[in-house]
């Protein structure tokens, strides 16, 4: 079925689990009601039973968007989000994670850290190839941190996807900036990818070091000083992060923000940088600090993961768009990548 008709398509539900699945009521009008689920914003619409209570009335669900954004995916919302939100055992989600491509600072071999540098004209065709490579992987939310080189690395990866939505990043940074960004057709939004820009998820500070040649710090300072600050697990760069400080609140935001949207279906794109995707990766695959000094993370390439049961599963990094083994994965993945030929046809 085309996008457009199954974003058209309205279901039936069946809520079970009584009041407890309403556990912030927002209004309760004649016939319909909004929600909050296990971090979706509902809305839905009374077919019988109007005794209003949870317990087993039925229902068509008009809209369920995630309460972190504002949009919903048509492909998602028709397949495996669950419609029992007491039984989610069955829910598996992507997670894809890019660094940036390579930045101007790379290329000239500087510590970069928390300094916001653009990519270079490589770094720009990183993250094509990166977007093509994931172009028949679901996303139905981005997360980048606050800075231009991995909002860059999203935003070009996602002109290659073939589901052809739109990244939007959402503003939420105040009343006004919100109340300014809306969107007023809801096939514009279905259309749409929301982007959360997180400075969380910034790359590590990297203090006194920040614009010093990699090099030059290595001859001032010796191999061993130099290599101590950009891998060990503990030991921060003068003034700056260690890995373990940047962990603190880059893997804090991953299990507050973005756990709970793959534990609720949602197909998530990360795109952020070495440091923090390091100490995220050491959480999903938990790695010791001491496996973690080998953590080494290029440019630009892609990394997948599937959520399921609760685990993150490691499949390593998709070669390209018509790769066999990454739709083998799961029956998910393979579904979606028949629904997006469907689509073209
Ligand atoms: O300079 C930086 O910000 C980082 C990533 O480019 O460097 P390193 O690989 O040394 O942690």
């Amino acid at each position: 079925m085309a996008a457009g008709a199954l974003h058209r398509s309205i279901r039936t539900i069946q809520l079970h689990g009584g009041s407890n699945d309403s556990a912030s009521t927002k209004e309760f009008g004649n016939s319909s009601l909004k929600f909050i689920s296990k971090g979706f914003a509902v809305d839905v619409k009374f077919l019988s039973n109007r005794s209003r209570s949870f317990s087993h009335c039925k229902m068509h669900v008009i809209r369920a968007i995630s309460s972190h954004a504002s949009v919903v995916d048509p492909i998602l919302s028709t397949s495996h989000v669950t419609t029992d939100f007491n039984q989610n055992t069955s829910i598996e989600s992507s997670l894809i994670l890019i660094r940036h491509g390579e930045s101007m600072w790379n290329e000239k071999n500087l510590f970069t850290g928390s300094v916001d540098v653009p990519l270079t004209k490589r770094g720009i065709e990183e993250a094509i190839e990166a977007g093509e490579r994931i172009s028949s992987i679901p996303v139905n939310m981005i997360y980048t941190s606050a800075l231009i080189r991995a909002q860059m690395t999203a935003m070009l990866a996602m002109t290659q996807h073939r589901q052809k939505k739109i990244p939007i990043i959402m503003h939420d940074e105040s009343v006004q900036a919100k109340e300014w960004s809306q969107i007023f057709s809801e096939e514009t939004i279905q259309q749409s990818i929301p982007v959360i820009t997180a400075w969380q998820l910034n790359e590590r500070m990297y203090g006194k070091l920040q614009g010093l040649n990699k090099e030059e710090t290595v001859v001032k300072y010796g191999k061993e000083k130099v290599h101590e600050w950009r891998r060990s697990f503990d030991s921060p760069p003068p003034n700056g992060e260690s890995l373990e400080m940047c962990s603190q609140r880059a893997v804090a935001y991953f299990k507050e923000n973005i756990e709970p949207q793959l534990q609720n279906g949602r197909n998530i794109m990360v795109a952020a940088h070495g440091n923090s995707l390091r100490s995220i990766i050491m959480y999903l695959e938990k790695l010791t600090s001491q496996e973690v000094t080998n953590l080494e993370l290029s440019t630009g390439v892609p990394l997948l993961y599937i959520y399921k049961h609760g685990e993150f599963l490691k499949r390593g990094s998709p070669v390209g768009p018509t790769e066999h083994g990454v739709y083998a994965y799961t029956r998910n993945l393979a579904l979606y990548r028949q629904k997006l030929d469907e689509m073209v046809q």
